[in-house]
């Protein structure tokens, strides 16, 4: 997994009920666990940076010393300087451990000129972990060396220092571990890097349920990018809704103002000539571009693929109707269109088979049951380890990410599968759907790739739904739930 997938992980257990000290505990007790493996009682050196893996290393150094080993903790900052609040209680429990009847020492060294070689027979870099950013700074970059230069067994928590968790790169210098105890799952940094540094890789187990990586959470939402300050228009994505019909002018409109609230510059509705001031009445926000006719049809093709290259996504199938002129349309749109698409309603109900796979952008398909029939010819069971792997092979042969919506959304794409819990019954209102594709088509425009888009769009949608619960009950109506979107975020 990637640091950030981790720091999600984290945070959705975290929402689950488990206390971010119960992962730190697990953590430094699996790591002294891996040691005294290794080991009979012996001296443990332990170099501590201010981060979450420092935290672990106090914690690991209560459970040695239990173990009968005899330690010595180096806190490379400032005790004020610790981050979080999990590890700075470990710190405190460490000073209030009696160091006349316990074989422990901790020290604080701040500037390297204090650094000194170890002769321990273990030492553990404890001073970096998935938090590393930029070139090592000192203290933290004399420690490497100083742990290099021992001769104990070198016990890595979590990366070694100086190995990027994301990339395996290592710029300057890091410590070469014979060990590395990691948490949870192997970061993908620790693949890639050489063994040389890594050394052999345990895997402890911290607690982290199944459920905090399959379902979405409120961790999800730190997979979004920064707004850049300095931002101008169009830069945080423009998306094109095409859809409407005689029938359906909301839409559209839902779509492309669930977009807006998904944080995008440019929002606008191509529809039916005759809908278009309809649309545009609903709100001043919205930019409606005319077509030629009642329906959507193969006249409106070739401008809408041109006009489609001014967008970041495209969102295709609100309330489009089920015109035969439409069908040709939309097959012929959705090979022609070179951009991230979401496809949507009735626009599921008239792709040939094979259509999708002549795309080469990200495609998003967001059909509830009845359409994911009408799309694969599968009507999805009720038993939901069969719902999934159904989910899992339509959007294999599709070459798309599927997003079943339902009372658990299934959200899947090649071997990835997520599950999205947020919403209620009152979601069955007309038009929530149409906000989801609308959010997915703006998460795309932002750059998501389709699948992160369509699990962080059903988790972000669905909890508009429960804050519109919360106010109205069940009697919401999807212009309710819209104005919750921005609050997610
Ligand atoms: N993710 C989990 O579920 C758990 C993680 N644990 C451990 O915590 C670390 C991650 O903690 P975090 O505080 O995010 O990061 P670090 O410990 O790596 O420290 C970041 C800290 O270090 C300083 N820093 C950053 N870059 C540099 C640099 N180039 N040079 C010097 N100093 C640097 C800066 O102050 C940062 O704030 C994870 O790896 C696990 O070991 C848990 O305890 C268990 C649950
Ligand atoms: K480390």
């Amino acid at each position: 997994m990637t640091p950030k997938d981790m720091m999600v992980a984290d945070a959705n257990a975290e929402a689950m009920g488990i206390p971010r000290t119960s992962l730190m505990e697990n953590a430094g007790r699996g790591l002294s666990q891996v040691i005294s493996q290794h080991k009979e009682p012996c001296k443990v050196t332990i170099y501590a940076g201010n981060g979450g893996n420092g935290g672990d290393g106090f914690v690991a150094a209560r459970y040695l010393l239990n173990m009968g080993f005899e330690v010595e903790v180096y806190l490379l900052s400032d005790p004020a300087l610790i981050k979080s609040r999990e590890a700075s209680l470990n710190w405190e429990v460490l000073q209030s451990i009696n160091k006349g009847t316990s074989p422990l020492k901790v020290e604080v060294l701040k500037d390297s000129a204090y650094l000194h070689p170890t002769s321990a027979e273990v030492v553990v870099d404890a001073l970096l972990g998935t938090g590393v950013r930029g070139n090592l700074r000192e203290p933290v970059s004399t420690a490497v060396d100083v742990i290099n230069q021992a001769r104990g067994l070198k016990v890595a928590v979590d990366m070694p220092t100086g190995v990027d968790p994301g990339s395996g790169m290592v710029d300057d210098k890091a410590v070469r571990a014979d060990i590395t105890v990691t948490f949870h799952k192997v970061k993908v940094g620790l693949n890639i890097a050489s063994v040389e540094y890594v050394g052999s890789i345990e895997v402890c187990d911290i607690g982290i349920p199944l459920e905090a990586e399959l379902f979405t959470g409120p961790g999800d939402l730190l997979r979004r990018g920064r707004r850049d300050e300095k931002s101008h228009k169009g830069q945080n994505g423009k998306v094109l809704v095409i859809g409407g019909s005689k029938e359906y002018s909301g839409a559209p409109a839902l779509a492309a103002l669930a977009a807006l609230g998904g944080g995008v510059d440019i929002s606008v509705v191509a529809c039916p000539q005759e809908l278009s001031p309809i649309i545009r009445s609903y709100s001043p926000d919205l930019i409606v571009h005319s077509l030629s006719n009642e329906f959507l049809n193969p006249k409106d093709t070739e401008e809408l693929i041109k006009l489609s290259e001014k967008f970041d996504a495209v969102v295709l199938g609100c309330g489009i109707g089920m015109e035969e002129e439409t069908a040709l349309a939309v097959n012929d749109l959705v090979v022609e269109i070179g951009k991230p698409m979401v496809i949507d309603a009735d626009a599921l109900k008239m792709l040939g088979p094979g259509v999708i796979p002549r795309r080469i952008h990200d495609t998003v398909i967001t059909p509830h049951a009845g359409e994911f029939y009408e799309f694969s010819g599968r009507t999805p069971p009720q038993d939901l380890q069969d719902k999934m792997e159904m989910v899992k092979e339509v959007a294999l042969e599709s070459e798309s990410t599927v997003l079943l919506k339902g009372a658990v959304d299934i959200i899947a794409h090649t071997d990835r599968i997520k599950l999205n819990r947020t919403g209620n019954p009152g979601m069955s209102v007309g038009g929530t759907g149409d906000c989801l594709a609308g959010l997915t088509g703006a998460l795309l425009a932002q750059g998501h790739g389709g699948f992160e888009a369509a699990f962080l769009a059903a988790y972000i949608n669905g909890m508009a739904g429960d804050l519109a619960a919360e106010e109205y009950g069940y009697n919401f109506s999807a212009t309710d739930l819209l104005s919750y979107i921005p609050r997610i975020f």
